[in-house]
C-alpha cells in the first residue's frame, strides 16, 4: 500500500477504551505528528483477558467511533471485537498486516502497558509485524526484551494526566467528565448510564 509512492504508514491504537478518554486521543495526535504516520487506527479490544473492562465491545466500539468523527487521520477497527476469544496483539497485528497490504504498521503503547511486553502471547514475533512505538505516559524507562529490541521507538510525549479509570471514578463520584473526555462521548455516557455500578 502506497500514498505518492511512499509507503503507508499507519499508526495503531490498541486499548480497552473503557471509556476513550483525550489521553487517547493526544498520544494518538503526538505519534501520528512525531512519526509522520499517515493514519492512526484505534482498535478496541474484544475481550481483553489482562483487564476487567465495563462497557460491552459494542458500546466502547461506539464511544470510540464517536470519539473520532470529526477526525480526518483517525479512525476506529474492529478487527478486535471482530474476532472471537480473548484479544491478543500478534492476531491484532496478522489481520491488520492481511488488511493493509505492504503498509508499515506502528503499535502505539504507553510505558506502563508495555511494561508487562514479555506477558503478551508469543511477544517475541510482534517485531515481525509492527514496530513499537512506547510512549512516555508515567516518564517510566521501560525495560525492552532484546529479541523486541530492534523493533521497539522509545517516544518521549508531553502525555495528558487523563485514564479511564479515572473517567470511571469520577462517574461513580457524580464528578464532570468535561475536559476529560469527547462531548460526544460524555453524552453516550449518560444516555446509557454507563459506569454508575457504586453510585
Ligand atoms: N493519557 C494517556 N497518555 C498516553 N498514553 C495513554 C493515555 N491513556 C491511555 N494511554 C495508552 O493508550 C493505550 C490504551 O489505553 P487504555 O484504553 O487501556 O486506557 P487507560 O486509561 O490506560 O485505561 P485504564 O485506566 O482503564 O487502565 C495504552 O497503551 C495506554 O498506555
Ligand atoms: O497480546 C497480548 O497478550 C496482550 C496483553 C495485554 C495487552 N495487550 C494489548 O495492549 C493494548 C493496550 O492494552 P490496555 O491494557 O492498555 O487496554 C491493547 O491493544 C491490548 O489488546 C495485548
Amino acid at each position: 500500500m502506497t500514498v505518492d509512492g511512499q509507503e503507508t504508514r499507519i499508526g495503531v491504537l490498541g486499548g480497552t477504551f473503557d471509556p476513550p478518554q483525550n489521553g487517547h486521543i493526544a498520544v494518538a495526535e503526538a505519534v501520528f505528528e512525531g512519526l509522520h504516520l499517515d493514519h492512526v487506527l484505534f482498535v478496541p479490544a474484544g475481550d481483553p483477558w489482562h483487564k476487567d473492562e465495563e462497557a460491552t465491545p459494542a458500546e466502547r466500539l461506539a464511544m470510540v467511533s464517536l470519539a473520532l468523527e470529526d477526525s480526518q487521520h483517525f479512525s476506529v477497527s474492529s478487527v478486535d471485537i471482530d474476532r472471537p476469544g480473548p484479544t491478543y496483539t500478534i492476531d491484532t497485528l496478522r489481520d491488520l498486516s492481511k488488511l493493509y497490504l505492504g503498509a508499515k504498521l506502528f503499535f502505539i503503547v504507553g510505558d506502563e502497558a508495555f511494561a508487562g511486553i514479555q506477558t503478551w502471547k508469543n511477544y517475541e514475533e510482534l517485531g515481525e509485524f509492527a514496530t513499537f512505538v512506547v510512549v512516555s505516559r508515567h516518564g517510566t524507562q521501560p525495560e525492552v526484551p532484546a529479541k523486541l529490541s530492534p523493533s521497539v521507538n522509545l517516544l518521549e510525549i508531553s502525555a495528558l494526566p487523563i485514564s479511564s479509570t479515572q473517567c470511571r471514578e469520577r462517574i461513580v463520584n457524580g464528578q464532570s467528565l468535561e475536559g476529560l473526555v469527547p462531548d460526544n462521548v460524555a453524552e453516550f455516557i449518560e444516555e446509557h448510564q454507563l459506569y454508575r455500578r457504586n453510585a
